[in-house]
């Protein structure tokens, strides 16, 4: 069944992030994943002033973001403490510097849609307005080099290549849009020409359930297809204008389309998959490449914090 949701599309910008009637009625609305609630904490007076909140798989890499963002805001600790404020629970971790919020989704779809129902559902109780999200992520390349930054033009299903998302909601299939924020890309990606240090393209990003069949690979504990049934699906995969694959975009673009919040995706190509499936590049090869979309969306962020200021 092709749901109307994504079509009533709320204006990006307004604050009205959450589209549920229950959520009035509730004494408390605890977000347990992330261990806050709105009788517990004070959620305006701690998150009222974000604008920015970038999601990513490993909780290393979301420390590893906040500190950069810290440098590039020059508001870097000088004891280097960056809290975790999810610190009561092992489940996500979450760091704020001024308007940033640097929070880790784990691995796939189910993790990223919890925390993100509960990051957006943060966003309306502490009254946030003008938020932009972006996954800063890894993924596998199609037809790109090694270390290539994708910013995803379309996050798209791996079946049709279409930019929908799949969700059984009370027993019945639900399809939802998956559009991203097209000027938001091409502002990335502008953003990008400063970094001659590696290559950044836009393209479609083709979202999987699983990292090994769901990908195509052939190196999985299963495989019941061949070497060429491999190479002809990542062939139409590419010919979809795909140019990268990974395994939690479009649930994130379908968020950020009923919520009415500005999202973007920018992932780097750890691995060329038209050349392989094995992740085996040396670790400081692959820090550098997860370094990638940090340094082009913290640059973009101190640019659009800058030129905020010279408007106020
Ligand atoms: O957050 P990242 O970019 O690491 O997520 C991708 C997609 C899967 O969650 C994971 C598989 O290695 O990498
Ligand atoms: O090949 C890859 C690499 C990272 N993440 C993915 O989902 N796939």
């Amino acid at each position: 069944m092709a749901q109307k949701e994504g079509k009533q599309n709320q204006q990006r910008g307004s604050a009205d992030y959450v589209k549920n009637p229950h959520l009035e009625g509730m004494k408390e609305d605890f977000l347990y994943h992330i261990n806050l609630g709105t009788k517990t904490n004070n959620l305006p007076e701690m998150f009222g002033d974000v604008k920015f909140v970038c999601l990513g798989g490993s909780s290393n890499r979301m420390k590893a973001f906040i500190e950069l963002i810290a440098g590039e805001l020059g508001m870097e600790d000088p004891k280097s403490e960056y809290p975790n404020i999810c610190e009561g629970t092992d489940r996500y971790v979450m760091y704020k510097v001024g308007p940033v919020l640097s929070v880790s989704h784990g691995m796939g779809i189910p993790s990223m849609a919890i925390v993100f129902h509960e990051i957006i559902k943060l966003l309306h109780h502490a009254r946030c307005k003008d938020v932009t999200v972006i996954r800063i992520g890894t993924s596998g390349g199609i037809g790109v080099e090694p270390g290539t930054v994708v910013v995803s033009k379309e996050a798209v299903d791996p079946i049709t290549f279409k930019p929908t998302f799949e969700q059984v909601i009370l027993g019945k299939m639900v399809v939802r849009n998956t559009k991203l924020d097209s000027g938001l890309a091409e502002e990335l990606l502008e953003c990008s020409k400063e970094f001659s240090q590696f290559k950044t393209v836009i393209g479609n990003t083709v979202c999987t359930l699983d990292f090994y069949e769901g990908q195509a690979r052939l190196d999985g504990a299963f495989c019941y297809y061949t070497e060429k049934d491999k190479m002809d699906y990542l062939k139409k995969v590419k010919e979809a204008g795909v140019c990268n694959m990974e395994m939690e975009s479009t649930v994130f673009a379908s968020m950020c389309e009923l919520s009415g919040l500005r999202g973007a995706v920018v992932c780097v190509a750890l691995l060329n998959r038209l050349n392989g499936d094995q992740i085996d590049s040396p670790h400081e090869v692959l820090e550098d490449y997860q370094h990638r979309p940090q340094l082009l969306v913290a640059s973009y962020i101190k640019k659009q914090l800058q030129t905020k200021a010279k408007h106020n």
